[in-house]
């Protein structure tokens, strides 16, 4: 017999948002104000902001618990918005875990195929196959109020996942764990995932679990997406200043423009001049986008750009913020070691390094 779920051969769950809208009755503002999204079968995407940018409207409306002003949502060609929210072959994942209080485990994991009327020794085989791909064997025969709630959300997504959806949405399905338990249930998602193949939508406004899950990530503000790319273009080549500030830390430095090579600019950044990456739409001017990790620093009386005001020890790195004429700068120096560590009040000169600095065509830091 089969122990765990098998990966599904069938290619699908290509999901396509146009022009999606959504309203609120009585709203000023749309919640939702016209996504263009083309989703590949098998993808893990995750769409991440802050709160009220539009994250749970969207999720919800491919769902079905909420109806799109305007657009159209099509999963594998088939138009969703007409089709009953219980017809969708959609499973959800929501922070609540939302188990049935009065059925035992089995009875949660096996019920969506009950509704769907599959023989009871076949439900029984495939919630058995569930349980034990989600480490739950056991445990079948316990009520969820037996459970943590890292085994509750375990039986939430063996819920989901023996349905075989060609969709799977997740509605901050960590919110609710300790750090520790967190890390584990995303690792063991993204493996589950990877592992049966099924697009999957994650909804969070967790920066870090996005990077670490996704293949792309969906960065939206007031409605709208301000970049769809992988997470390490997200990091490195943020579309806008908004993107820079949301995803990460990052200190920013207007700059003319002195030159071009190639795609690179020349710019200039505390009195020296450095080749830079940049976005193709930068002009005469521009905003440099400084990454703490991609700032050199080293204490200098006779050079100094500007002085340490706050020095923060981690271990692995060492983390100061340095008050410069162009504002606040923040360095990470990672493996530093132990004798060269700068004290608050120090002088110090910065440069670029590492290659993270990117330029963004000029416009006001974390604007939009
Ligand atoms: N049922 C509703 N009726 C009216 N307005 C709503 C409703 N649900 C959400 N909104 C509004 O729509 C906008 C988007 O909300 P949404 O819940 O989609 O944001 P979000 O990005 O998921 O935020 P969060 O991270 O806080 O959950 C917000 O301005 C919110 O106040």
């Amino acid at each position: 017999m089969t122990t765990t779920l098998k990966p599904d051969t069938a290619v699908r769950g290509a999901l396509e948002l146009k022009s999606l809208v959504k309203r609120y009755d009585g709203a000023d503002e749309n919640a939702v104000d016209g996504i263009d999204l083309d989703i590949l079968p098998g993808e893990f995407i995750t769409l991440l902001g802050p709160s009220g940018c539009g994250k749970t409207t969207t999720l919800r409306m491919i769902a079905g618990f909420e109806e799109p002003t305007a657009g159209s949502i099509d999963l594998d060609g088939a138009d969703l918005v007409r089709m009953r929210p219980n017809k969708r072959p959609i499973a959800m994942v929501f922070q609540n875990y939302a188990l049935f209080p009065h059925m035992t485990v089995a009875q949660n994991v096996g019920y969506g195929l009950r509704m769907q009327k599959w023989k009871p020794s076949a439900i029984n085989e495939a919630v058995e196959v569930a349980l034990a791909s989600m480490n739950l064997t056991g445990m079948q025969d316990r009520s969820p109020h037996q459970l943590s709630g890292g085994q509750q959300q375990r039986v939430a997504l063996a819920r989901a996942m023996v349905l075989r959806p060609s969709l799977m949405l997740f509605d901050e399905p960590l919110s609710n764990l300790d750090a520790k338990l967190r890390d584990h249930m995303r690792t063991e998602i993204r493996q589950l995932q990877q592992r049966l193949g099924i697009t999957s939508i994650y909804v969070t406004h967790d920066q870090a679990e996005a990077m670490s899950l996704s293949d792309r990530i969906v960065v939206m503000s007031k409605g709208r997406i301000e970049q769809l790319d992988t997470p390490a273009e997200v990091y490195n080549s943020p579309a806008t200043s908004f993107v820079a500030d949301f995803i990460g830390r990052a200190s920013f430095l207007r700059t003319p423009v002195l030159g071009e090579e190639g795609d690179l600019r020349r710019v200039k950044a505390f009195g020296r001049e450095y080749l830079v990456r940049s976005h193709p739409d930068v002009g005469r001017d521009g905003l440099l986008v400084l990454r703490p990790e991609g700032v050199a620093v080293e204490a200098s009386e006779s050079e100094a750009d500007g002085t340490v005001v706050s020095a923060m020890y981690f271990g692995p790195n060492v983390e100061y913020e340095v008050d410069t004429a162009e504002g606040k700068i923040l360095v990470s120096v990672a493996n530093p070691d132990p004798r060269d560590l700068l004290e608050v009040a120090t002088r110090v000169k910065l440069s670029l390094t590492n290659n993270k600095a990117y330029l963004l065509p000029d416009q006001p830091a974390s604007a939009s």
